[in-house]
């Protein structure tokens, strides 16, 4: 493998300073654009990623460029331009944009950076950068409060890809799954009694819905399901919400195969048929408000609710740049990055400050 030189880390850095932290907040991504060729692209790159889809290449590559890519690309440039905002774009871009800032301010003594697996900016930029700039630590920050390979470790993948060119590796740690955390937990269960003052109806029924993994993922050892039933019982706990007035689901099914049960539409026609006619559908896998909370939750789920016979759904609101996510997040930081973050030396850290 050719490595290229490296800037001295000395571009920026005296040798008598300690070594520069940086904080990477590693998000999914989304597509630049809300059209056909942006989301074409941003397809293209996450399903060619083995962590997401693990067919044999010869049997998935013709399938996704002979098939799935030239129909899915258009319907969900559709769905896209109905979540883009006219000013900050993609709410997930938006948002993870919003949370590195306000962590910044947070944390004047590191480097605050986000990058999308898929997607820009990319991890490969984003790193690039920050050694550039000679950050000699590195905090990386999955925002997946449940580990997932297809998520969590196919963020960490773009990361080891960049790491594997360099001469000069810095110093690395990664977050560990946050999904009992409790700053998380607290943080959730806030952005949910907030939303719930909002509403001007009292929900009968709380479905909790997290983006769904292939079974056979879950089967061969993907800790994710048993994750989200540890997050949505100590949710259940702290909200003290009776046994029968909640559900525990799983939606964004993609393709053919079974996925985690129970599936979300099914759960929101079955307790319409019910008669439970107000719902509310809290979303504490996404950290960010994107596509498959706003759309698929937000219209495609209730319209299916609707025509069961529910009158009210209300798809809940992520964490997003919520305070105590943020500070929930800045918790999580300083245990993860014991010794890296020092109050006293401003925009450098080191065992020494
Ligand atoms: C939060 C956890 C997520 C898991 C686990 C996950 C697994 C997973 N996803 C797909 C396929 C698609 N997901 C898409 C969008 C999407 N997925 C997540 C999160 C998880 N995915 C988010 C936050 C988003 C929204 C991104 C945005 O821009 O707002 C899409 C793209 C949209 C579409 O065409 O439907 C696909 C495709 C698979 C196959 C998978 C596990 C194997
Ligand atoms: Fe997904
Ligand atoms: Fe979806």
């Amino acid at each position: 493998m050719r490595r290229r030189p490296e800037p001295a880390a000395s571009l920026h850095l005296s040798a008598s300073r300690p070594a520069a932290t940086a904080i990477l907040l590693l998000q999914l991504g989304t597509p630049a654009r809300p059209d056909y060729g942006g989301v074409f692209a941003y397809l293209r790159q996450f399903l060619s990623d083995r962590r997401v889809v693990e067919a044999p290449r010869w049997l998935w590559l013709p399938l996704l460029y002979l098939r799935i890519l030239p129909f899915r690309a258009g319907a969900s440039a559709a769905k896209y331009r109905r979540i883009w905002n006219p000013q900050s774009g993609s709410p997930l871009l938006y948002y993870t944009q919003r949370q590195a800032e306000e962590l910044q301010r947070r944390l004047p003594q590191a480097v605050v950076r986000f990058a999308m697996t898929y997607g820009r900016p990319s991890v490969a930029e984003v790193v690039t950068e920050l050694i550039a700039q000679g950050v000699e630590r590195l905090l990386a920050v999955p925002l997946y409060p449940q580990y997932s390979a297809t998520t969590t470790a196919a963020a960490t993948d773009a990361l080891f890809r960049v790491l594997l060119r360099l001469r000069r590796v810095p110093a690395l740690r990664i977050v560990p799954p946050y999904y009992d955390h409790p700053a998380y937990l607290e943080a959730m269960v806030a952005v949910i009694r907030q939303d719930w003052q909002r509403l001007e109806w009292e929900p009968e029924h709380v479905v909790f819905s997290y983006h769904g993994i292939p079974q056979k993922y879950a089967q061969r050892g993907d800790p994710y399901a048993q994750q989200v039933v540890r997050t949505t019982r100590e949710l259940v706990r702290r909200l003290q919400l009776p046994r029968d007035r909640w559900t525990l689901a799983f939606q964004s099914r993609f393709g053919r195969s079974p996925w985690l049960k129970p599936y979300t539409d099914d759960v929101l026609q079955a307790l319409a048929r019910r008669g439970i006619r107000r719902v509310y559908v809290a979303l504490p896998g996404f950290t960010a408000d994107c596509l498959e909370t706003i759309d698929e939750i937000g219209r495609e789920s209730r319209e299916l609710f609707e025509h069961a016979g529910g009158e009210l759904l209300y798809n809940g609101t992520c964490l997003n740049d919520h305070p105590q996510w943020i500070a929930a997040l800045e918790q999580i930081i300083r245990e993860e990055g014991c010794g890296w973050l020092a109050e006293t030396d401003q925009g450098r850290t080191g065992p020494s400050s």
